[in-house]
């Protein structure tokens, strides 16, 4: 069951990451093939809850796989993903998924759109009403419910598409590369939206992204992968401060060290299976 609602406003992830808690969601073992195709390979991870976790690695590497078998779209092969303790089964409904493409119903409002899982849900009009205006205030689209997706922008294409995604509150999100189409401005924008509304709600998230600026400036560990079958070649941790301007933190020290540290990585005399 989901413990928060969209307005409580307390940042926990503070208090709750300073006290050693039970992983929410633990790979062990985990390899994956697709046919004659292994995808990844012996795969070992546990996530915390409340920790902001990105991952990055050559195309082709299984970065996606993980989430999907996250979200029980499908099993492991070999060894176990477990969520809560439970081996993860088809579907985890505590898990919400976002890509690249924002799926948004041209024919729908935005308050609309983000109603889709509260209609799903079979919750009241009313219900829905002030949910949805909860969520329109919370990633900054409130005034533009009524209007339509071809009368956004492509941030406000985001906003709606991450307010439905909040909608019905998952606990864990999954985020597949969602900002890759952004241009650099608009993609910062988004960048700090998403770390301001996932501390507001105490999500805990797996964030996929081939941007190593993104993967240092949003995590709190990224995970690194080698090439196919992807395996992890090393787990990041971020030590940048929680409350963190993603404009100022360019100039930060730490934050160019392990920037230029996951591009030593990334290097391609260091990838073993590019595709
Ligand atoms: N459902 C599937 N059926 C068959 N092959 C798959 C399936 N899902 C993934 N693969 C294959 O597994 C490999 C890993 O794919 P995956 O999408 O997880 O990699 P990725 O690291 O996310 O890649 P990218 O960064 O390019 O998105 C690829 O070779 C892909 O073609």
């Amino acid at each position: 069951m989901q413990q928060e609602t969209v307005g409580q406003t307390v940042d926990r992830r503070q208090s709750s990451r300073a006290v050693p808690d039970e992983p929410l969601v633990v790979f062990e073992g985990v390899s994956k093939s697709f046919g004659k195709l292994q995808a990844v390979r012996d795969i070992s991870l546990s996530v915390h809850e409340g920790e902001f976790l990105t991952l990055v690695g050559p195309s082709g590497c299984g970065k996606s796989t993980l989430l999907n078998m996250t979200a029980g779209l499908f099993p492991p092969t070999e060894g176990s993903v477990t969520y809560r303790g439970t081996p993860v089964e088809p579907y985890n409904h505590r898990v919400g998924y976002m890509t690249q493409s924002d799926h948004l119903l041209h024919w729908r409002t935005v308050a609309k759109n983000i109603a889709v899982p509260l209609e799903i849900a079979k919750m009241s009009r009313g219900e829905i009403k002030d949910r949805v205006d909860e969520l329109l205030e919370l990633v900054g689209l409130a005034g533009f419910g009524e209007n339509y997706p071809n009368q956004l922008s492509g941030g406000m294409r985001k906003r709606c598409a991450l307010a439905r995604l909040l909608a019905y509150d998952p606990e864990t999100l999954l985020f597949d590369e969602p900002f890759a189409a952004l241009d650099a401005q608009l993609r910062l924008r988004m960048q700090m939206e998403i770390r301001r509304i996932v501390a507001q709600l105490n999500k805990t998230v797996l964030f996929v992204t081939h941007d190593l600026d993104e993967a240092v400036s949003l995590a709190d560990r990224c995970v690194v992968f080698s090439g196919r079958p992807g395996t992890i070649s090393e787990v990041l941790d971020i030590p940048l401060p929680a409350e963190r301007d993603l404009f100022s933190i360019r100039h930060n020290q730490k934050y160019a060290e392990l920037t230029a540290r996951l591009w030593d990585e990334m290097a391609p005399a260091n990838e073993e299976g590019e595709n």
